[in-house]
């Protein structure tokens, strides 16, 4: 059954998750001063204050004026690996399904094709098939960091995962989970075998389902009520940590990411109905100029090509290889 979900809830949630990026971020100074105050506010007044940072303070968290971190950022988008639901070709939506032996190959695997561009901070979306995927992926990378998962589903949950070193939190990554950006609800589609319901239904009516941008299916979401809670996920959430020069990796799913695509690539309605996303594969666009360019998929990191993309990533590479040297 579809649910609606109130504007109160999406605005909740995107506040929660502000809340929890510069609560973990080891550079809270590269938060502009309009949102690290709306930061603070959360802050202070979400308890009798068992959440304030006793290593930075939020008096020594609230400059005068900011400094970006750097004009340029990474954006790196994975379709996690493939599910046991992929697998048996099952409508899968938001059931919340793992993934396969081959899907966990496919997630370290890209990790693996990742594994010398910068990430500073993580989006999944709620679904473990995600969550796994930048778990594994992050096994990869040369940074070596951790990444944590923040957890805000209750404000005893915020406090009893706190890390109180700020050396801990330099060699850690922060995971936020945002169900905006879980999978194209299905409707009474899910966990249906896809071949028998193109043969009960028509392919051509089974292809409007899954690729049109209008049509839902029953009782589900089409791509563009998707695109609605993705998007503005990705806009509220996202592209202002981008804006201040924070890398991003974002793990999610074939369609949540379609409408992600669709909006950094400027693709019409028709457009994005051809759009395919294999699983466990990493797309990479940089943020500049508050442009979304695309870069394709890293290769792999014995490929001179993907380094070659910017200088500010060939310099991260270069920091690397220095420190591991
Ligand atoms: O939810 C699903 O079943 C798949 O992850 C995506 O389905 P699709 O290929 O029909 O978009």
């Amino acid at each position: 059954m579809a649910t609606v979900v109130s504007h109160q809830a999406i605005t909740s949630q995107r506040t929660s998750s502000n809340f929890k990026a510069s609560h973990f971020l080891k550079e809270p100074l590269n938060v502009p001063i309009k949102l690290r105050q709306k930061r603070f506010k959360i802050q202070a007044t979400a308890s009798q204050a068992p959440l304030l940072d006793p290593v930075l303070s939020p008096s020594k968290t609230i400059p005068q004026s900011y400094k970006k971190k750097s004009n340029e950022a990474s954006l790196i988008l994975i379709r996690h690996g493939e599910s046991l639901w992929n697998e048996k070709n099952l409508f899968t939506g938001c059931v919340d399904v793992p993934l396969t032996e081959k899907g966990v190959a496919e997630a370290i695997q890209a990790g693996k094709r990742i594994s010398n561009i910068p990430v500073d901070l993580i989006f999944t979306s709620s679904l473990i098939r995600a969550q796994m995927t930048a778990m594994l992926a992050m096994t990869q990378h040369r940074c070596k960091k951790v990444p944590i998962i923040l957890h805000d589903e209750s404000e005893k949950a915020q406090t009893w995962s706190h890390v109180f070193s700020e050396e801990t939190r330099k060699q850690s990554i922060p995971v936020i989970a945002a169900w905006q950006l879980n999978e194209r609800m299905y409707g009474e589609l899910q966990g249906l075998n896809k071949e028998e319901t193109a043969e009960r239904y028509g392919t051509q009516q089974v292809h409007e389902w899954r690729r049109s941008y209008h049509i839902p299916p029953p009782k589900g979401e089409s791509l563009e009520m998707c695109a609605e809670r993705a998007v503005s996920y990705f806009e509220d959430n996202i592209q202002q940590e981008l804006a201040f020069g924070n890398n991003v990796l974002i793990a999610a799913h074939g369609n949540s990411l379609r409408s992600i695509i669709m909006y950094l690539d400027k693709l019409t309605s028709q457009e994005v109905t051809s759009l395919e996303l294999s699983t466990g594969l990493p797309l990479l666009y940089i943020f500049k100029d508050r442009k979304f360019m695309r870069r394709g998929s890293p290769v792999g990191p014995t490929e001179a090509g993907v380094y070659a993309y910017t200088k500010r990533l060939a310099q991260y590479r270069q920091k690397l290889d220095e420190s591991l040297a």
